[in-house]
This record gives C-alpha cells, structure tokens and sequence, in this order.
C-alpha cells in the first residue's frame, strides 16, 4: 500500500533513523561523550543503590538529559565553526566560550541536583 500517508510515516521514520545514527556518531566519534554515558551509567546505579524517589527520579533524569543536549549542541557549534571559518575570529572565540558556558550551567545544575539528592544518603 502507498500513497499520501505511507509516504508520510515513512519520512518520519527515516526522520527517527538518522536522529538515532546521530546519537551514535556522537557516542563513537566524541570522548566527551564516553564520559557522560560512564557517568549516567553510575548515577543510575547510584539511583538505585540509594532508592530514590519517583521525583528525584524525574530531577535526575531532566539534570542529566540537560547535560547531553548541551553537549551535543555544543559539539555542533564547534564543528560548524571550525568547518565555516576555520581561521581565528574574535567572534568564534565569543559563540564558542557561549557555547561552552551552556554545558558549564547544565553541569552546574546537575551537579547541584545530584548533591541535594545523593548527600543526604552518604552522610546518614
Ligand atoms: N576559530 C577560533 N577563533 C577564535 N577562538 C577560537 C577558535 N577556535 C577555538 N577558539 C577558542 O578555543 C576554545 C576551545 O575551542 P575548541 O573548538 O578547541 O573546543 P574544545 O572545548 O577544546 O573542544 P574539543 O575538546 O571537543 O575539541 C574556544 O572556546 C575558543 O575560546
């Protein structure tokens, strides 16, 4: 069967495709990457060593969630600009330290997060 609405799930499922072979690329090509999938790791083991709550589950999953949007996007903004003006440019050095300055917040955040969650269990 084809017509109008096959043609139209089948874009939004190669949409889903090559969204997903992007999270890939960014796993297998970017360090940093590694590093936040070993440290979601060890706090969803951590979560469930310490029986968090359903809300600290739902803080912890949008603190983390933060972390890897940024990072992704971050790495984009790195990667056009390195591919559109690859020379030094004062206004580079701004949208990257910009773009960088979002993953510090998210970071910061979490790290706030996973403290009022987490510390309580370690110091009783
Ligand atoms: N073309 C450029 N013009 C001006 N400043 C730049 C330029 N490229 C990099 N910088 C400066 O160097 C910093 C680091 O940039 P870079 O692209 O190397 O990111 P990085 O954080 O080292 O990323 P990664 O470790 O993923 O390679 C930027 O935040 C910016 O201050």
């Amino acid at each position: 069967m084809t017509g109008p609405k096959t043609n139209y799930l089948r874009r939004r499922l190669l949409s889903f495709r090559y969204a997903f072979s992007g999270i890939a690329a960014f796993i297998i090509t970017e360090p940093h990457a590694r590093i936040h999938a070993l440290a979601t790791v060890l706090v969803a083991a951590l979560g469930l060593y310490a029986r968090i709550t359903a809300s600290q589950w739902i803080a912890v999953v949008i603190v983390t969630g933060m972390v890897w949007i940024t990072e992704m996007l971050n790495t984009v903004i790195e990667k056009m600009m390195d591919h559109l003006s690859p020379e030094y440019h004062p206004r580079v050095k701004w949208i990257k330290d910009v773009a960088a300055g979002a993953v510090l917040v998210a970071v910061l955040v979490a790290v706030l997060t996973g403290a009022v969650i987490f510390l309580p269990v370690f110091i009783k």
